[in-house]
């Protein structure tokens, strides 16, 4: 990646690190994150991708290392909080609401204008295909309504950064192929979108960067296509080509989290370990 201007980074992060008791989750994370990209971060179980975007919202502490998102250190939530949203594995949303009253409720905490803001709920209830159940309670949506109100709410306030941990999770086709294209729209509207995915073929579409964490660390970072060029055999390969060679488990990577989820292939193979840019 060429270095860009402080100004033009939506993320940045210098050594960023945390720790559980002997578990070291993320090591030493050096990231920079180009407003208006869709950031592509993959990696296997246990990777330190959670705990990475945790971070970066600020709902956990890094043990060492710092970050700004969106041009604020994470050390001041108050600074951050209002130019990001977050999508967690989990849609943070209350069963006993309906899906139009979880938004409202989003809203109000965000301190949006309601005038502005019913409109944008209407259309992106609309958008995906949620207005006819709108007004029932959550807790009798399925697990893929129950996530298109999680994006839509991470992303109303018209965040610079949004950070989405497996947005299309329990979607059908349908309302997968809905979710591509809203991230795609809010990135043609200057967002930024940190998507974080095991469904490689949506990052394949979508990112304009990728980044592979494995243990913790950032093993490859590039552009889709670079990746998936860099095949040491030099034919055409795809990205799940590319994810499996660089977390390919070395045989001294076995303590570490993460470990056992991919069998070791190729052991003391150099690629395992190293960056391919
Ligand atoms: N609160 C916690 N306390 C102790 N260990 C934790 C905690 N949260 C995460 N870890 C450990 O940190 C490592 C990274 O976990 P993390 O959830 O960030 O991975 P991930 O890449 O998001 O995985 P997945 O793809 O399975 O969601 C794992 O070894 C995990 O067990």
């Amino acid at each position: 990646m060429t270095a860009a201007q402080p100004d033009a980074l939506a993320i940045e992060t210098a050594g960023l690190t945390k720790r559980y008791g002997e578990t070291t989750a993320v090591k030493g994370l050096d990231l920079e994150v180009e407003r208006g990209t869709v950031y592509g971060f993959l990696g296997p179980n246990g990777a330190g991708k959670t705990t990475t975007m945790r971070m970066l919202t600020t709902l956990t502490r890094p043990t060492s290392g710092t970050a700004r998102v969106a041009g604020h250190s994470i050390a001041d939530r108050e600074a951050v909080t209002p130019h990001i949203g977050y999508l967690p594995e989990e849609p943070p949303v209350y069963d006993e609401l309906s899906g139009r009253e979880q938004l409202e409720y989003a809203a109000g905490l965000r301190d949006l204008p309601e005038d502005e803001v019913d409109g944008r709920i209407e259309s992106l209830l609309e958008r995906f295909d949620l207005l006819s159940d709108a007004d029932k309670r959550i807790g009798e949506y399925s697990k893929g309504m129950r996530q298109k109100v999680g994006v839509i709410q991470a992303v109303l306030h018209e965040p610079a950064v949004a950070f989405l941990d497996e947005p299309t999770s329990g979607l059908d086709p349908r309302a997968a192929r809905t979710m591509r294209d809203t991230i795609a729209d809010l990135a043609d509207q200057e967002m930024t979108i940190f998507l974080s995915t095991h469904i490689l073929p949506v990052v394949d579409e979508l990112a304009d960067e990728i980044g592979v964490l494995h243990d913790g660390e950032l093993v490859a970072e590039g552009e889709p296509e670079t990746l998936k060029s860099r095949a040491e055999t030099g034919d055409a390969r795809s990205l799940e080509d590319a994810f499996l060679e660089v977390t390919r488990e070395s045989p001294e990577s076995g303590s570490g989290p993460g470990s056992g989820s991919e069998p070791s292939r190729n052991p003391g193979d150099a690629a395992a370990n190293s960056s391919l840019e």
